[in-house]
């Protein structure tokens, strides 16, 4: 399948500084998707700036709710109306500095897709659970408590992303990897049927130009989130190029 390379910008960088970054990417051929996603502000200014290119724009989180009284907070609709179409949920640092829960990421995720977005949903264990053997539990926990029905055949994708490889430049083993998206894969299919054999399972955590090619190579992973070097056009262009 196609791969997505998508680009989590988080809360870095000035208008002018997104504007830019989206600019130097829109020329950027590749046999992959890209996807960015900027800070809420920013988003409209980086729809502007890939316009009439194949670059998308998502957004990095959004409410469950579809409009009311939650301040500081924006809807799927507000998204998808910004021109964004997708959005990140479940991000680890989404669910540690805001605690947020498998209930609470799968009720977001039907918010994504009663607007048509596309989302990406995080999972990924912390170091101590690797250490204790659990990695593969956690991550089928997860998968189970946050994706909604109908996930799969509405295009939802999904991003394994170890807590303590994510901008660390430490990564798990090619095999650890390919073992975690291969049961991934398993509980995907079990789940929802053959239309999870085309749900697009990425990796994120310390992709960078130098180890793209080996890991968009291991079976099962379809792309890749990539947080720091995804605001270096030239990095997370390599990266791209690296997957096709
Ligand atoms: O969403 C992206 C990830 O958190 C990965 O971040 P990183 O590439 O800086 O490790």
């Amino acid at each position: 399948m196609r791969p997505l390379i998508a680009g989590n910008w988080k809360m870095h960088g000035s208008l002018a500084e997104a504007s830019r970054l989206a600019e130097e990417l829109k020329g950027g051929a590749s046999g992959a998707d890209l996807l960015v996603c900027p800070p809420f502000l920013h988003i409209q200014a980086v729809v502007s700036a890939v316009q009439g290119s194949a670059v998308a724009v998502g957004g990095q989180d959004c409410h469950a709710a579809a409009k009311g009284a939650h301040t500081g907070d924006v809807s799927a609709a507000m998204l998808r109306d910004a021109g964004a179409t997708h959005v990140i949920l479940g991000h680890s640092e989404r669910r540690a500095d805001h605690g947020e829960t498998d209930a609470g990421v799968r009720a977001k995720t039907e918010a994504a897709l009663a607007v048509g977005l596309t989302p990406i949903v995080c999972v990924g264990e912390t170091e101590a659970q690797r250490l204790a053997g659990e990695a593969e539990r956690v991550v089928e926990t997860q998968l189970s408590g946050s994706l909604p029905d109908g996930f799969a055949e509405a295009g939802g994708v999904v991003a394994y992303e170890p807590v303590w490889a994510i901008g660390t430049g430490r990564t798990p083993t090619e095999d650890d990897i390919a073992a975690i998206h291969g049961a991934m894969r398993r509980v995907l299919v079990g789940r929802f049927g053959k239309a999870a054999e085309g749900t697009r399972l990425l990796y994120g955590g310390s992709v960078k130009p130098g180890n793209a090619a080996a890991i968009l190579a291991l079976p099962h992973v379809d792309g890749a989130l990539v947080g720091g070097a995804s605001l270096v056009a030239a990095d997370f262009l390599a990266i791209a190029k690296a997957a096709g």
